[in-house]
C-alpha cells in the first residue's frame, strides 16, 4: 500500500509533483523507519523523503502486526520477534546501500505505560537489541516509551502537514481527536486566549516550532480511557480479577473470555438486569465523569479530524465507507448507539461489544469533551494514502527538532498569571 503523491512539508498535499520530475540524483532521497508500539498492534512506518531546501515526503510503507507488545508481558522474547518481523518491510523497502544511514525508532504508547515499569522496560530491552543486531542506524534513545503530551502534538502535527495546513501562509489548522486502546487524545490550536488561561494544569498546553511558524496547542492524553481500557472501566474490571464481569451494555445472554493488556476476563450480558442505551450510557458515563476536562471553546467552525478507533467503530456501525472515511456530527454516533444497543441480541452481527463501544464514544465526545451534538466530525484514516497517527509527525520531530514543550517549563500558574 505504497503512497505515490509526494508531500511538500511547507505546502502539505499541495507539494505534488510528477513522477517524472523525481530528482535523478539518488543521494537526495532518504529514508525513516518509525515504529509505533500501541496497546493493541504494532505498527511499522517506512518513510521516502526527498531532500530538498525543506524535504519532500515521497511515500510511505505501513504494516501491522496484532497484539500489541503488552500482550508479551510474560514473554519479552515475542516483544523482540514482532519488531524484528516488521522490520523486514523496512529491509525490502530501503535500498541496501541505504541501510546504515536510515534511522530506526520506536515509540511505545498507551500499553507499555500501562505496565510496571520494570515490566515495560524488559519488553523494550529485547526491542533495542534487535534494533542493536539490525543494519540500520540506531539513534540515542530510539526506543522509549513516548510522552503523553507528544503523543497528540504529534499527531496534530501530522494531520496539520498532510493536510496543508502547517505553510506559514495558512490561515486555519485542523484539530484531532484520536481514540486508541488505552489513551485517548485531544489536540487543537486555540482561538481563545481564554482556553489556555482555563486549564487545569500547565500540562494540557504544548509550545513547539515548524518550519518558522511557533505553535501553542490545548493537548492531553487521557490515559485510562482509551476504548479497549475504558470497556475495563465500563465492566468495573479495572485492576480486579477472578469473577464474570457484567454489563447492561452487552447482550444479556453473551458470554466470552475478552484479552488486553495481558490479561484475560470473563465478561457477560447481565441476564436478570438491565439492558440497552440508557442503562448502558450510564455505565460508560463514570468512565468519563469527572475525569475530562472540557475546554473553554470547542466551537462547530473549528475542525476536528477524528481516527483511529472512532474510524474503526464508525466503519462497524456503517456510519461511514472504510476506504473514504466521511463527515459525521456527534449526534450520529448517539443515533447509532441507541439503535443498536435497544436491540441487543445474544449475537449480533456487529459484534457484542459495538453498543459499549459507540456508546462509551457518545458519551466521551459528548459529556467528556463537550462538543455539541451538531459538531461535525472528520473520520479518517489515511491522507493522501498516509496514516492518520503521531507516527509522522514523530518522525519530522526526530528530524527537524521542533522543541517540543509543555507549558510547565514557562507558564508558572495558568489560572492566575496575567496572560
Ligand atoms: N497507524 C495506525 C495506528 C493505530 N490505528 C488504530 O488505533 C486504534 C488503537 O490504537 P493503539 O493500539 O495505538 O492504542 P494506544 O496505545 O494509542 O492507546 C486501533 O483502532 C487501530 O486500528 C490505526 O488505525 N492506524
Amino acid at each position: 500500500q505504497a503512497g505515490s503523491s509526494l508531500l511538500d512539508l511547507t505546502h502539505g498535499i499541495g507539494g505534488l509533483l510528477p513522477r517524472l520530475s523525481r530528482p535523478a540524483n539518488h543521494s537526495r532521497i532518504h529514508y525513516a523507519v518509525m515504529f509505533d508500539a500501541g496497546s493493541t498492534g504494532t505498527r511499522i512506518h517506512v518513510y521516502t523523503f526527498i531532500q530538498n531546501k525543506l524535504p519532500i515526503l515521497d511515500n510511505e510503507m505501513f504494516q501491522s502486526i496484532k497484539p500489541g507488545l503488552s500482550a508479551y508481558v510474560n514473554s519479552p522474547e515475542m516483544a523482540g520477534h514482532t519488531v524484528r518481523m516488521l522490520l523486514k518491510v523496512a529491509k525490502q523497502t530501503v535500498p541496501r546501500v541505504e541501510w546504515k544511514r536510515t534511522p530506526v525508532i520506536l515509540r511505545a504508547t498507551a500499553g507499555l505505560r500501562l505496565l510496571p515499569k520494570q515490566r515495560a522496560h524488559a519488553l523494550l530491552d529485547q526491542v533495542q537489541h534487535v534494533f542493536d543486531e539490525s543494519p540500520f542506524l540506531v539513534p540515542d534513545d530510539s526506543v522509549s516509551i513516548m510522552d503523553g503530551t507528544n503523543e497528540g502534538v504529534l499527531a496534530w502535527i501530522t494531520m496539520n502537514f498532510l493536510t496543508g495546513h502547517l505553510s506559514p501562509q495558512s490561515q486555519k489548522t485542523v484539530g484531532i481527536l484520536d481514540l486508541g486502546g488505552g489513551s485517548t487524545q485531544i489536540t487543537f490550536l486555540p482561538k481563545l486566549r481564554k482556553t489556555i488561561e482555563s486549564v487545569p494544569s500547565a500540562d494540557y498546553v504544548a509550545r513547539f516550532d515548524v518550519f518558522n511558524s511557533s505553535f501553542e496547542l490545548y493537548t492531553y492524553s487521557y490515559l485510562g480511557n482509551g476504548l479497549m481500557a475504558a470497556r475495563l472501566g465500563a465492566l468495573g474490571a479495572l485492576g480486579a480479577k477472578g469473577t464474570v464481569f457484567k454489563s447492561s451494555c452487552l447482550p444479556k445472554k453473551f458470554r466470552d473470555e475478552w484479552s488486553f493488556g495481558g490479561l484475560t476476563y470473563q465478561v457477560s450480558g447481565d441476564p436478570e438486569g438491565l439492558s440497552g442505551y440508557k442503562p448502558c450510557y450510564l455505565e460508560v458515563q463514570k468512565v468519563v465523569q469527572g475525569v475530562i476536562h472540557q475546554p473553554h471553546e470547542l466551537q462547530d467552525t473549528s475542525a476536528f479530524y477524528a481516527f483511529s478507533y472512532y474510524f474503526d467503530r464508525a466503519v462497524d456501525a456503517g456510519l461511514i465507507d472504510g476506504e473514504r472515511g466521511g463527515r459525521l456530527e456527534v449526534r450520529d454516533f448517539k443515533r447509532r448507539a441507541k439503535e443498536i444497543c435497544n436491540k441487543l441480541t445474544s449475537s449480533p452481527p456487529s459484534g457484542p461489544f459495538l453498543c459499549l463501544d459507540l456508546t462509551y464514544i457518545t458519551a466521551l465526545l459528548k459529556d467528556g469533551f463537550g462538543f455539541k451534538e451538531t459538531t461535525v466530525l472528520q473520520l479518517t484514516k489515511k491522507v493522501r494514502n498516509v496514516e492518520a497517527s503521531w507516527a509522522l509527525g514523530a518522525i519530522l520531530d526526530h528530524l527537524h527538532n521542533m522543541k517540543i514543550h509543555r507549558g510547565d517549563e514557562t507558564f508558572p500558574n495558568p489560572v492566575t498569571c496575567d496572560l
